[in-house]
């Protein structure tokens, strides 16, 4: 399967290490002036896509030494043991073929699948399709939590200017305030509603599930009319009344948090149409095939992988962030906690030893400009350094001045945080304002210019399948399992026994800080 190669015992790392010590205080700066074609060398232009990863710490020798380390820890291979569909998903004993479902000359089931989907969400868009009482449906519900929620949820969010009449809700977390509210707001005759779960034992979504089944039928409505459910589960999608016609098929092979390309992919498909849907996966499709042929080091995803290998396990800085400069992206950074930091938040190995390196980066992000007036004083003068992920669009959807100045803001900021001001808080002409050494900053630091030329629905389905694929690289790097989630698992089934102890009012064997939470919650409840 894939290969067991602990990364830092090959000679590539080696190699970056001592390159490393060469490069540490190194300052872009002094890279720029020395070399003027610095952004030519690196950038990558591919379709509607720019990445310009100049204003980063490195130089031509570090991307070759990583791009070394990609071919050491055999990147091709796994590249292809993953779109040819071995089990890549040793944990689970399980193919990862995500990639598929945007392939539609692959796989039967996919193309009957995405037929169903075509079929129904024409129905419901047209009002062919009603409910019980006859009339078509406005709104739409999605329940499900993870990825069988914040990729649907983000794509229909992030492409409102495609969306039809339609109203979307997503309801995810089990907080009774929540779903009551909306529930008040929503008229049940014209209320479809998506259960989406995987494995349709989720709890979250079940118990919502219940409260809006409840809901429809105390209401009147004939629950084959207004619920449909999205599973790899069809028994149990079944056993919870969901009409048999009614269920959305998915598979063991797509991981939840690579899942939008799916049937989990109901609601942006209801919301936004069809065409568009399919042109999400067009653009992720595209993407996969750059991926899958492009030299390392004129690869996007691989470019970005390597790079944030770079500074995560040699500079040592923890973070990164994304910053798309688009309001609309709004959840594009909790879409990607899920896909990296789910995947890659592991310390074992693939011969299930503890690591003695870094893994899984942490990331973290808001939309542009509000984040510049929140968190960006950290980046440009704080102590720690934050490599970040600047996205941002040549045209907007309607043409205006005012996207001129987002993005006078969008360049101006990596251009700072490269460059710094007044070179830092030593220079002489800061020698006679007593708050200089306030006023100046040393710059050097780095960031990602990901320039695209609209936001679309292809564009933003190469865009989300580019983090998939980074994430993987960046797995196969760290010689980590990336597509299983054994430690979210634990802690539902320790969520399920304190339910239990609630039940019958006894708290069990705890630690003495959760046993004495758990006697509070239970006294003052
Ligand atoms: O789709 P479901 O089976 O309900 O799972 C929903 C979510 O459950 C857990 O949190 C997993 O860690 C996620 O990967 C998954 O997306």
């Amino acid at each position: 399967m894939l290969e067991k190669l602990n990364p830092t015992g090959t000679l590539a790392w080696q190699n970056l290490r001592d390159h490393f010590f060469d490069l540490q205080f190194v300052k872009m700066q002094d890279l720029f002036a020395e070399d003027s074609e610095r952004a030519q060398k690196f950038h990558v232009q591919w379709n509607d896509f720019i990445l310009d990863f100049s204003k980063n710490r490195i130089t031509t020798e570090t991307l070759k030494l990583l791009t070394d380390l990609a071919d050491e820890v055999s990147l091709k291979e796994a590249i292809e043991a993953m779109f040819s569909g071995k089990e890549i998903n040793e944990t689970e004993n399980r193919a990862v073929l995500h990639t598929a479902l945007r392939n539609q000359n692959l796989n039967n089931e996919v193309s009957e699948t995405l037929i169903k989907i075509e079929t129904f969400s024409n129905q419901i868009i047209s009002g062919e399709l009603v409910g019980t009482t006859g009339k078509p449906f406005t709104d739409i519900i999605n329940l499900g939590i993870g990825g069988s929620d914040l990729g649907p949820k983000m794509v229909v969010e992030a492409l409102v200017d495609y969306k039809n009449h339609l109203n979307s809700h997503f309801i995810s977390n089990i907080d009774n305030d929540t779903i009551s509210r909306k529930l008040k707001s929503l008229n049940p005759e014209t209320t479809l509603v998506i259960l989406v779960s995987k494995s349709f034992g989720t709890i979250e979504t079940l118990k919502n599930a219940e409260i809006v089944r409840d809901w429809l039928v105390s209401n009147g409505m004939n629950t084959e009319n207004h619920l449909v459910a999205v599973s790899s589960n069809i028994e149990k999608s079944i056993a919870f009344g969901i009409n048999p016609e009614n269920i959305f098929p998915m598979w063991d092979w797509v991981g939840g948090r690579f899942s939008l390309w799916s049937a989990v992919g109901l609601s942006i498909s209801l919301n936004l149409g069809f065409t568009n849907f399919k042109q999400l996966l067009d653009g992720a499709y595209e993407m996969d095939q750059h991926f899958k042929t492009t030299s390392f080091d004129k690869n996007i995803p691989v470019v970005l992988a390597l790079l944030s290998i770079w500074y995560n396990n040699f500079f040592g800085f923890e973070t990164e962030a994304v910053v798309p400069y688009a309001d609309c992206m709004k959840s594009v950074p909790s879409y990607l906690q899920q896909v990296i930091m789910e995947s890659n938040g592991k310390n074992i190995n693939r011969e299930g030893f503890p690591v003695n390196y870094e893994t899984g980066t942490i990331i973290w992000g808001e939309v542009g400009t509000n984040s510049q007036h929140a968190f960006f004083q950290l980046f440009h003068q704080g102590t720690k350094i934050i490599p970040t992920d600047f996205v941002g669009f040549i045209e907007p959807f309607e043409k205006s001045e005012l996207h001129d100045l987002l993005m006078a803001n969008f360049f101006a900021q990596t251009e700072a945080l490269m460059n710094g001001k007044d070179g830092g808080i030593f220079a002489e002409n800061n020698a006679n304002d007593q708050n200089a050494a306030f006023k100046s900053f040393r710059g050097n630091r780095p960031s990602n210019t990901i320039l695209i030329q609209k936001l679309t629905p292809k564009t933003l389905g190469s865009f989300l399948a580019m983090y998939e694929h980074k994430t993987f690289v960046q797995g196969v790097i760290w010689n980590i399992y990336s597509f299983d989630q054994f430690g979210v698992e634990y802690g539902k089934k320790l969520a399920e026994n304190i339910a239990d102890e609630f039940k019958t009012g006894k708290v069990g064997n705890h630690d003495s800080s959760t046993r004495f939470l758990l006697e509070t919650f239970l006294r003052n409840k």
